[in-house]
Parts: structure tokens; sequence; C-alpha cells
């Protein structure tokens, strides 16, 4: 990441660095989605301990392999891949992104196995994990200046299911000076509400982390 700052960049991101997205090659892609493979078959594979042992020794050889090309934050491609669900960052919900303008934001995906909270449903904690990127997004897409999460509420309304394709889609609901305030909505695919959010996100003053 660049840590050339003009003063005038300054006003407008607080002390957040500049970034660029990333030019990663086409096999990034798929190690991003064979690792969310692997994060699936992580929490769900019932294997006999041999089975685990050998799985254990291909991790390990795995981390060998990538622990001298660990990166500074922002260097990486994992987070700036813009092209990718989630933007290439395993952190993220594969999600992809459909809508990213003034009026909002909106994005499609599934949560999977690794996301499974008890009894079929999507864990509680992911989902705002998803606002709260989209409401990074949305900030970033209505040109506000860059801002930090102050609160974020999600009301859940129906279980989250795995597997099932859903929609999130919010925009800026109204600006009071430094502070935007969002409101979101996850939807299945008939317009069903599963959960609802809304945000504050308050402009970062200049050197603010
Ligand atoms: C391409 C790049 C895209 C980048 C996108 C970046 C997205 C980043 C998203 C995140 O960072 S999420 C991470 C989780 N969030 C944080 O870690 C934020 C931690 N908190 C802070 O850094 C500060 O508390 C914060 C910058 C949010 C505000 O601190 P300040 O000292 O600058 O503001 P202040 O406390 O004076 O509050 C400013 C206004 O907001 C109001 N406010 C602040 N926190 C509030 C709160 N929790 N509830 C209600 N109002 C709140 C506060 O009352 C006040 O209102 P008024 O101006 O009307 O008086």
């Amino acid at each position: 990441m660049s840590e050339q700052l003009s003063d005038e960049a300054d006003e407008h991101r607080g002390g957040f660095p500049v970034w660029t997205a990333s030019t990663a090659g086409p096999d990034f892609g798929r190690f991003v989605e064979a690792m969310r493979t692997l994060q699936d078959l992580a929490v769900s594979a019932d294997a006999p301990d041999d089975v685990f042992a050998l799985a254990a020794d291909q991790a390990e050889k795995l981390n060998e392999l990538l622990a001298p090309y660990k990166a500074a934050e922002g260097k990486a491609p994992a987070g700036r891949a813009i092209e990718l669900p989630g933007r290439g960052s395993l952190l993220m919900l594969p999600w992809r992104i459909e809508k990213f303008d003034a009026e909002g934001v909106r994005s499609r995906g599934v949560f999977r196995r690794y996301h499974l909270g008890g009894n079929g449903a999507a864990h509680g904690g992911v989902l705002p994990l998803l606002f709260d990127d989209l409401f990074g997004m949305i900030v970033h897409a209505a040109g506000r200046p860059i801002s930090r999460t102050a609160y974020l509420h999600v009301n859940y309304r129906k279980v989250t299911p795995l597997e099932v394709p859903l929609v999130i889609e919010g925009a800026v609901d109204h600006v009071e000076g430094r502070k935007t305030f969002i409101k979101a909505r996850l939807t299945d695919e008939s317009g069903t509400l599963l959960a609802d959010g809304d945000a504050l996100m308050v402009q970062l003053l200049p050197g603010q982390p």
C-alpha cells in the first residue's frame, strides 16, 4: 500500500492508507476457492485419525510453502482482488458485488458449511460481518470520506439458510456532518426478509487510524 498521502487526500481519508486493486494472476482465485473448500471440510470432515494425520502433514507443507511470502497489510492480493468473491479474502463472505454506485450497493452469494451456526442456519456472528463489509462499500460508493463503523445493529428476522442464494442491498439513509447513517436488508431470492441492519459510520479526522 502506498504511504504517500497528500494533505488534500488526508482530509478525506483520515489516517487511512491508499489502497490499490490487486493484479493477482488467475491461479490466486483458484487457490482461494480451494482454501474455502478446505475451510468447509475442516469444519465438517469426520475422518479417521490417520486421515487427519495426512491432512495435517499437507497443511504444514502448505504453510512452509507460503510463509516466506507473508507481506505487510495492503500488499497481498487477499482483500484487494476486487474481481473475486469476497475480494479474494478468506475472512470475507464469498459474495459478488452486482451493484456499486452512489444509490447503493448490492451483492449476492451463499453462506457455506464453514459459516454454520446450528441446526442448518448460518452463525449469527457472520451476518454482522456481511453487513459491516457492505456498509464500508456503501460509504465508499456514495463518495463519502473514509469512515469507520461506530455502531452496527442487526435484526435477525428469520434463520438464514446455508447454500441458498441470497442478496444483500443497502444505501445511505442520511448524512449529518461526519456521520453517515446506513441501512441494509438481507433477503432470499424470493424477497423474504432474513435480516436487516443499520449502522453509523463516522468520517475519520486527519491522522485518525
Ligand atoms: C477503499 C477503501 C474503503 C475503506 C473502507 C473502510 C471501512 C472501515 C470499516 C471499519 O473500520 S469497521 C472497524 C470497526 N470500527 C472501529 O474500529 C471504529 C472504532 N472507533 C473509532 O475509531 C471512533 O470511535 C470513531 C472514529 C468511530 C469516532 O470517534 P471520534 O472521536 O472521531 O468521534 P466522536 O466520538 O467525537 O463522535 C463523532 C460523532 O459521532 C457520534 N458517535 C460516535 N460513536 C457513536 C456511537 N457508537 N453511537 C452513536 N453516536 C456515536 C458522536 O456522538 C458524535 O456526534 P455529534 O457530532 O453529533 O456530536
